[in-house]
């Protein structure tokens, strides 16, 4: 085994041993009964074969106190040859890694791959970690590590793949669907299915869903195995390359519409294209905005850096003799401390002008880091906002200069 410029001599060692012989077909429920008192191994390592034709050894510690109803049972103290085997990552890495270094155990697993986001400190060993990680975890093969902050539109990173398997194309299931992408290429996160689980949870298998930042297709492919018509977007080719793909991969195809489009130009279009009546009933054949849906239930947009800033897109672009049923937003945003989601709140306000902000839900929905939050706003697009011809209500843009904040840091 390759431990680089580690030998694996230091995990060798003879410990001492309390040896336990019991009938083969009592095993099982013996290995229960005594497992406070197994010998710090793996669960597995701890049967041993024994001399006595039906029976097996389990190992115990050396200062087990067998309970009476084991007394009938013989037992031996022995000495055991421990090796790398035995060990289990993190008290591999205590051996390997200096003595007072956390051990890295925080990582993210996307399909075969795991990824670390390591300190300062504990980058110079990424290579060591790769590989333990990968001996000691059956279903990782391919280790990388975050090697620059998400610093681009499409919100992906800079990794380094430190150990095993280089190919980073994987697949991930989620909810009832399977997701294929390559890492490296498109922006994932599965802390975030649970929130996904809330919002699809409140919508109903007739509505039309609008993702305007679909990614590889998370929410957008799960709303549309629950029977929802969905049109996605996403501005990055890969993850349009793969939200076709993933369509096609859950058998939902007919029931997505994907373009690759800035979301700006993409809802504009969306909400100003004339229909051709009635519109195509296969989404997937729809290359042109005049042959979608003309409405839509709910606009999901995911790109918490600033998809706000694409809401005033909205202000006066709803036809009053078409949108008879207002869409609901949820819309996510970071905001820098606990219970501070009022601030993207304020953001609109100045984005749109005044509003009854009444209407809006805020929902904590992460913290990113200690000083960082991910919250989601959820609204029924207010009517004096859709409707332009709403002229008493109507405030125009410039007459609030639009000031943007800082909200957040970079991640
Ligand atoms: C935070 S990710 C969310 C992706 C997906 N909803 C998910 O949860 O996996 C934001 C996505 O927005 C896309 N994006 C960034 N800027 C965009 C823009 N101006 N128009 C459309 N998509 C954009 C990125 O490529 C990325 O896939």
């Amino acid at each position: 085994m390759d431990l680089g410029d580690f030998s694996l001599d230091k995990f060798n060692s003879e410990i001492p041993a309390k040896c336990i012989s019991i009938p083969q077909e009592r095993i099982k429920s013996s290995l229960d009964d005594l497992k406070s008192l197994l010998l710090n191994l793996t669960k597995q390592n701890c049967i041993i074969q024994s001399d006595k034709p039906g029976f097996k050894n389990i190992l115990l510690a050396p200062d087990a106190e067998i309970p009476s109803s084991y007394s009938i049972y013989e037992v031996t103290e022995i000495k055991v040859q421990k090796t790398y085997l035995n060990y289990t990552y993190a008290e591999a890495m205590r051996i390997l890694l200096p003595e007072n270094m956390t051990i890295p155990t925080g990582f993210e697993t996307i399909g075969h791959i795991a990824h670390f986001n390591l300190t300062h400190e504990q980058f110079p060993y990424r290579y060591l970690v790769g590989k333990v990680l990968i001996n000691k975890t059956p279903n990782i093969k391919t280790v990388v590590c975050k090697v620059s902050k998400i610093d681009n539109v499409f919100r992906t990173f800079k990794m380094e793949i430190v150990a095993g398997n280089p190919d980073c194309y994987t697949i991930v299931n989620e909810g009832s669907c399977r997701f294929g992408f390559d890492f490296q290429e498109v922006y994932w996160n599965s802390k975030l299915s649970k929130e996904r689980d809330r919002v699809l949870a409140s919508i109903d298998p007739k509505d039309i869903i609008c993702d305007a930042f679909a990614g590889v297709g998370p929410f957008a492919l799960r709303a549309a195995k629950k029977g929802c018509k969905v049109i996605a977007n996403d501005l990055n080719p890969s993850s349009y390359k793969y939200l076709i793909q993933n369509s096609a991969r859950n058998k939902v195809k007919t029931h997505v519409a994907g373009f690759n489009l800035d979301a700006r130009e993409f809802l504009k279009k969306f909400l100003q294209t004339p229909r051709q009546v009635p519109p195509t009933e296969d989404l997937s054949k729809i290359q042109d905005f005049s042959y979608l849906p003309s409405t839509f239930d709910h606009l999901y947009m995911n790109l918490p850096m600033d998809a706000i800033e694409f809401l005033d897109i909205l202000r006066g672009s709803f036809d009053r003799t078409i949108w008879t049923k207002l869409p609901t937003v949820h819309v996510y945003g970071f905001a820098n401390e606990s219970n501070s989601g009022y601030i993207l709140t304020d953001r609109l306000l100045q984005i749109w002008g005044p509003f009854d902000t009444s209407c809006i839900q805020i929902i904590q929905v992460r913290d990113v880091s200690p000083r960082k939050f991910m919250y989601c706003l959820e609204f029924i697009v207010p009517e004096t906002i859709a409707f332009t011809d709403e002229k008493h209500m109507r405030v125009e843009l410039q007459d609030f200069p639009i000031k943007k904040q800082k909200l957040h840091e970079q991640e």
